[in-house]
């Protein structure tokens, strides 16, 4: 008799190479067989690490306690680069001095579109997909009402992503800028990021990539890929905490041509100096704006460390067989109640979350959430699953899954 999902999802654990790094997590399992919580939403907001408690708590007492304003000087000023540097090397593919940590995501996607943007002086249009995450898509409008602009939309459909076909189509001499997401909120549909870095090239344009889905569970290499610029958040797959800072890259021979716009006194060369007028800091410094946001960027600081410590290549092979699992376990318990897997089947054309759609999930996970199985909702039938590859388990999709089924059947009873 062939093997039931659960039955495939212990040996499955079983067999996880990655699987010990479970319990390194808050809240993690105590067996993976009776899930307390079936977690899948790590794609939004990751499980904290146990050590960060520790970590939290010495800055606490020995640090900022200690320290004071002292710590300014021997140690947090530097942070943004200290650790912007760690992210780079753990899972980035970019060498250092080319990645900073503050703002939200939301404002150094405007520092960087703009800065871009002014470096294509003349050019009329700004790229961007019409499923990109609103955030990208709503600072490309404002921005270019800013600056008198035409917004060229490539329609993306929720299901799929942005392809090299429908980049190159949108291209032309008037394109100043392109706004791309590596891994597509709904659909996690992985972007080409070479490909399409290399067609905007082609047409003289800069592209900015949001990384916010994949940084920390799919495997970039700037660097190599030649990427001018990418943003991504930490309180996802790099478990940096609700609200924990975003990252900017600026590739290094970008760093001294191109302006971001909001400039404070710690992106300047010289902010204790206090003079008058603005002088860029040298390299990627010139991204800050204000004061960094300490206590935030410590969290990350456990997981970039996890993450180097079991290298990105066997994270994205466990994300991959966790979606994987998940599209196995839809189209076998789920699709004979009307489910469709709205991510693409494709290994390699997907990030780390697979959506599901049906007309009822928007009430299905609300139900499910009572019940301790949490995925997120996403308009307009959306359930998506995201696994983020060292916290999850096998055993939790499955029974996230059976849940999902249970309430399907409930209402077909
Ligand atoms: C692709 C993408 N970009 C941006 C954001 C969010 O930006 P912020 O951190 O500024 O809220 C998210 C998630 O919230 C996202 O998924
Ligand atoms: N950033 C979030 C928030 O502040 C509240 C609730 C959810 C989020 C998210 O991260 C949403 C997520 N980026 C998404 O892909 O939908």
């Amino acid at each position: 008799m062939p093997a039931t999902p659960f039955e495939r999802a212990i040996s499955l654990d079983a067999a996880d190479p990655l699987a010990v790094y479970r319990e390194r997590f808050v809240g993690s399992l105590a067996s993976s067989t009776e899930p307390v919580l079936a977690y899948l939403d790590g794609n939004s907001l990751g499980r904290p690490l146990k050590s960060t408690a520790a970590r939290l708590a010495a800055f606490v007492t020995d640090s900022w306690g200690d320290r004071l304003i002292r710590g300014w000087d021997e140690e947090w000023l530097q942070l943004p680069t200290t650790i912007g540097d760690e992210l780079a090397r753990a899972t980035l593919g970019a060498a250092p001095g080319q990645t900073l940590i503050g703002d939200s995501t939301t404002v150094l996607l405007y520092k960087v579109i703009r800065a871009a943007l002014d470096a294509r002086p003349g050019r009329t249009e700004i790229i961007v997909d019409s499923d990109n995450f609103p955030t990208d898509r709503y600072l490309v409008e404002g921005i270019a009402a800013e600056r008198a602009l035409t917004v060229r939309w490539v329609e993306t459909s929720r299901r799929s992503g942005l392809t090299a076909d429908l980049l190159a189509a949108a291209l032309s001499e008037q394109t100043a800028v392109v706004v791309a997401s590596h891994v597509a909120y709904r659909s996690g549909y992985l972007a080409d990021v070479p490909a399409l870095t290399r067609l905007a090239h082609d047409a003289g344009a800069l592209i900015v990539w949001d990384l916010c889905h994949s940084a920390g569970s799919v495997e970039t290499r700037l660097d190599d890929w030649g990427v001018d610029l990418a943003v991504g958040c930490t309180y996802k797959y790099l478990n940096g905490g609700p609200g924990s800072p975003a990252f900017a890259y600026v590739r290094r021979d970008l760093l001294g041509e191109l302006r971001q716009p909001i400039w404070g006194w710690l992106g300047h060369a010289d902010p204790f100096a206090m003079g008058p007028g603005y002088t860029p800091a040298p390299g990627i410094r010139s991204f800050q704006s204000g004061t960094p946001p300490v206590i935030g960027m410590l969290a990350m600081r456990d997981m970039i460390a996890l993450i180097g410590e079991v290298g990105v290549e066997a994270v994205r092979a466990k994300s991959v067989a966790l979606t994987s699992f998940t599209i196995e376990l839809a189209d076998e318990v789920l699709a004979p109640y009307g489910v469709e897997v709205a991510s693409p089947r494709a290994s390699a054309e997907r990030g780390s979350h697979v959506t599901l759609d049906h007309p009822d999930f928007r009430e299905i996970v609300a139900e499910l959430w009572r019940g301790g199985v949490v995925p997120d909702f996403r308009a307009p039938e959306g359930l998506r699953v995201g696994l983020s590859p060292l916290s999850t388990s096998f055993t939790e999709v499955a029974v996230g899954i059976a849940a999902v089924r249970d309430a399907l059947e409930r209402r077909a009873a």
